[in-house]
């Protein structure tokens, strides 16, 4: 609920408007609302009947469902009309099932605009009209059955984005039909609530800071909402962009990327309602709670989700049923886990370099080497026999011209392979192994073979004959399915050998010179080297080769795995991507137009520390095709809980990062002596802010196994009936109450209060945990204590 103290202290300060047209305006908009809210009723008592008969139509059909189908399967025509009767039953209860779901969601969205139907007005006059118009906007539209008056605007609306961009006075806005140029009377906002009008104000800003404000010290929920009735301008110019085929989103923690993205999503299935779907939408998680933390927002404004993804998902349906394959969570944790020791420090490294745009460059380099040289093949054997040699192939390839590109080459060979495989078959119907499998024939192989025969006309005169032609084809049945396996490995392609060409990089020195940029090999290149041979030998992929490899494999078939039906792509948290997986994404949804979002003060994981910022990213499109917004302000914290998260970041990073004007307590930080003190006080704190009301409390630890050992001391102390949740990877619901998370799973959401477990000197002491820290404080809505056993963390001492 709006706090309405918040609003009405406020309001108050405008005292100076008069208080009888103040009281007029009100009147005036009351009657408005009940009018409005008459309308909402009529259709809401028109479209619960529609729904009661669609249901019945429904229930009717699949209660009816065999008696209304003929039923006759005496011959093979019965059994074809019995067959159509069947699918035009199917067919109508599909029809009506729909036609069920429509009525469903109209009456979704009435009882929403009963509660709320509208939270602005804007009075319009188009250039040459005679007056102005009067314009209410809200979640959806309404308008009468004549189509005639228009009651309620959608958000979504073209007019409706002189609400969010432009203030009183000469205005215009963009339609698909060219730009409307006029005057804007009035801005005015509402707060409706259960059809009550709580609120109403006219205002001069672009979207009034008082509800704002309102809005923002509301207690969170465990889920996201949508922001439609407080756009800013900067958000709204993201949202409705419509020019270019890249968006990438610079913005502060809290800035509201996510909010953003989730309102463009809402925005362009209006906008391309005829042509788009929500499942040509798909966004990227950062993780499974936050796929679940967002996944309300799109219903809410009566739209459907788009897809969902996380990247590791990705690859895991492509490599993981060849290998196991390291997640990101994982690496994070061993990482975390052999900390200071010599194999922690080099594999750090090997993760760090892996994540830079050197190696993507090396390999980018590689795969262009390949089209000439290089390429490695599995020999391509059957019985011992060498049906085709590596080198038989490589020659056949790079006898292809290598303008034709890799997929050409690779179908090309796959031909010539499979006529090979013919006529090795061919030579081989006299050889006894075959006699022996076609004697191990069953009784389907037999009826096939005489099903052939058959057909060529025997079985009538010469009974000698058959049977020799019988015999004959039961050889060649039985070498042809003995082959099978070869055939289906040759139409995957399973002659390249990725591994073995993804391995060479780190068998040839030279090779890696060769393809480096400025031919140097990294640092640690023979560990990288011993460590690759170890994994892959055991079946095993590191998530620092997953993603490189999976790159060089679709590149070498000539990425044929492609999702050409998504036409958007989101991916939020984009900081934490590699520029392979940057690289990856835009050759995997090829005809996808995307929007990218992210802030590099929160680059948390090793893989992303080398990327170069949004390098990966800007380099997707042609520079006329991309357009980077910045978004600077924070509207998730109060200002207190800002400016302290500011101070942990260097002066130059920190500098664009503005807070919203919201005030709140300021930060608590409380040194323990022991974790066992720190357990305490923790526990009692929690105890507090319970009290006090909030709903949600975030308790984050820096990893899962800090997460797990700070539950289990949290749980022993506090009463049973405070319920503490230990989310790990795996869970997708962030309950109320006290969570207790790694802080990698609370990337993109938030709390009301949050606690951090322990950040001292020990977990918090290096340059890289810099922004991991920064990134856990900025999950606080409205209150912040951080803890630290021993000494602080040196990005908070220093205040
Ligand atoms: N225009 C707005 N009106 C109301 N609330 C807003 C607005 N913009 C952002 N918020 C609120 O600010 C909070 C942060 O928004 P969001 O999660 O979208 O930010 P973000 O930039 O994705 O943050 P982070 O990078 O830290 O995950 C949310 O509670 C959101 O509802």
């Amino acid at each position: 609920m709006i706090q309405q103290g918040v609003l009405k202290a406020r309001y108050g300060k405008r005292s100076g408007i008069n208080v009888a047209s103040e009281q007029s305006m009100r009147d005036e908009e009351q009657k408005r609302l009940t009018e409005v809210l008459e309308q909402v009723e009529k259709r809401l008592d028109k479209e619960l009947s529609v729904l009661g008969d669609r249901r019945g139509d429904v229930v009717g059909i699949r209660q009816e469902f065999w008696d209304d189908v003929r039923m006759n399967f005496s011959d093979a025509t019965e059994m074809g009309e019995t067959w159509t009767s069947i699918m035009q039953q199917k067919e109508l209860l599909i029809e009506r099932e729909r036609s069920h779901r429509v009525a469903f969601e109209a009456v979704e969205r009435l009882a929403r605009m009963h509660d709320n139907p509208y939270f602005a007005r804007i009075d319009f006059k188009e250039d040459g009209a005679e007056s102005a118009e009067q314009i209410y906007i809200g979640r959806s539209s309404l308008s009468s059955e004549d189509g005639e008056t228009y009651w309620v605007y959608d958000w979504r609306a073209p007019v409706s984005s002189l609400f969010y961009d432009q203030e009183p006075g000469p205005a215009a806005f963009d339609t698909p039909g060219g730009e409307i140029i006029g005057d804007l009377a009035l801005k005015r906002q509402f707060v409706i609530r259960g059809g009550k009008l709580k609120h109403v104000f006219d205002t001069n800003e672009t979207v009034g800071d008082d509800i704002l404000q309102a809005v923002l010290s509301e207690r969170s929920d465990t889920s996201m909402k949508s922001i439609v009735a407080t756009i800013q301008k900067e958000q709204n110019q993201i949202i409705r962009d419509e020019r270019h085929r890249l968006i990438v989103v610079q913005g502060a923690a809290g800035s509201g990327k996510t909010s953003a993205a989730l309102q463009r999503v809402a925005y362009l299935l209006y906008r391309y309602r005829d042509s788009l779907t929500p499942e040509q939408i798909v966004l990227f998680s950062p993780n499974p709670v936050f796929k679940g933390y967002v996944s309300r927002v799109l219903p809410d404004l009566g739209e459907a989700n788009m897809q969902q993804k996380t990247f590791r998902e990705l690859i895991e349906a492509r490599i993981g049923r060849r290998f196991e394959v390291e997640d990101l969570f994982a690496q994070t944790e061993r990482l975390a886990a052999e900390e200071g020791t010599a194999e922690g420090e080099a594999r750090e490294k090997a993760v760090r370099y892996k994540g830079s745009e050197h190696y993507f460059r090396t390999v980018e380099k590689y795969l262009e080497r390949l089209s000439e040289e290089g390429m490695r093949f599995k020999p391509w054997r059957f019985r011992g026999d060498v049906i085709a040699s590596a080198e038989e192939m490589s020659r056949y390839y790079y006898g292809i011209r290598a303008s034709e590109g890799f997929g050409t080459r690779a179908a090309k060979l796959r031909k010539w392979l499979l006529e090979r495989l013919a006529s090795w078959v061919e030579s081989q119907l006299d050889e006894p192994w075959v006699e022996e499998a076609a004697e191990l024939a069953d009784d389907e192989d037999i009826q096939r073979a005489y099903v052939k025969v058959r057909r060529k006309g025997g079985f009538r005169d010469s009974a000698f004959d058959d049977e020799e032609q019988m015999a004959e084809i039961l050889m060649r049945q039985a070498a042809e399915s003995a082959v099978e396996p070869l055939r289906r490995a040759a139409k995957a392609l399973r002659f390249l050998d990725p591994v073995g060409v993804y391995l060479e990089l780190f068998r040839s020195r030279s090779l890696f010179k060769a393809c480096a940029p400025d031919g140097n090999l990294p640092d640690g290149w023979e560990w990288m080297a011993a460590r690759a041979e170890e994994t892959f030998g055991r079946k095993a992929v590191d998530h620092e080769d997953a993603t490189p490899l999976q790159y060089i494999m679709d590149a070498i078939e000539g990425f044929r795995k492609v999702e050409g039906e998504i036409k958007h792509l989101f991916v939020d948290e984009a900081q934490d991507y590699s520029p392979f997986q940057a690289a990856y994404l835009r050759r995997r949804f090829p005809r996808a137009r995307m929007t990218v979002l992210g802030d590099f003060n929160q680059a948390i994981y090793v893989q992303s520390q080398e990327s170069g910022g949004f390098g990966g990213w800007t380099r997707l499109m042609a520079a006329e095709d991309t357009k980077v917004w910045k978004l600077g302000t924070s509207y998730r914290s109060t200002r207190p809980i800002v400016d302290f998260s500011k101070r942990i970041l260097p002066d130059e990073d920190a500098s664009g990062i503005r807070p919203f004007e919201r005030d709140g307590e300021a930060p608590v930080v409380t040194i323990c002596p022991d974790s066992f003190e720190l357990a305490n006080k923790i526990a009692e704190d929690i105890g507090r802010l319970l009290k006090d009301g909030h709903g949600t409390i975030g308790v984050i630890a820096k990893t899962a196994r800090e997460g797990g050992n700070a539950a289990a001391l949290l749980k022993e102390r506090l009463p049973d009936e405070v319920p503490v949740t230990h989310v790990s990877g795996g869970s997708a619901n962030l309950p109320r109450g006290v969570s207790v998370l790694p802080s990698y799973l609370a990337k993109g959401i938030e709390f009301d209060a949050v606690v951090v477990w322990d950040a001292s000197a020990v977990r918090y002491g290096r340059e890289k945990d810099r922004k991991l820290l920064y990134t856990v404080c900025t999950r606080a809505l409205h209150v912040l204590h951080v803890y630290s056993a021993g000494t602080l963390s040196p990005w908070l001492a220093e205040r």
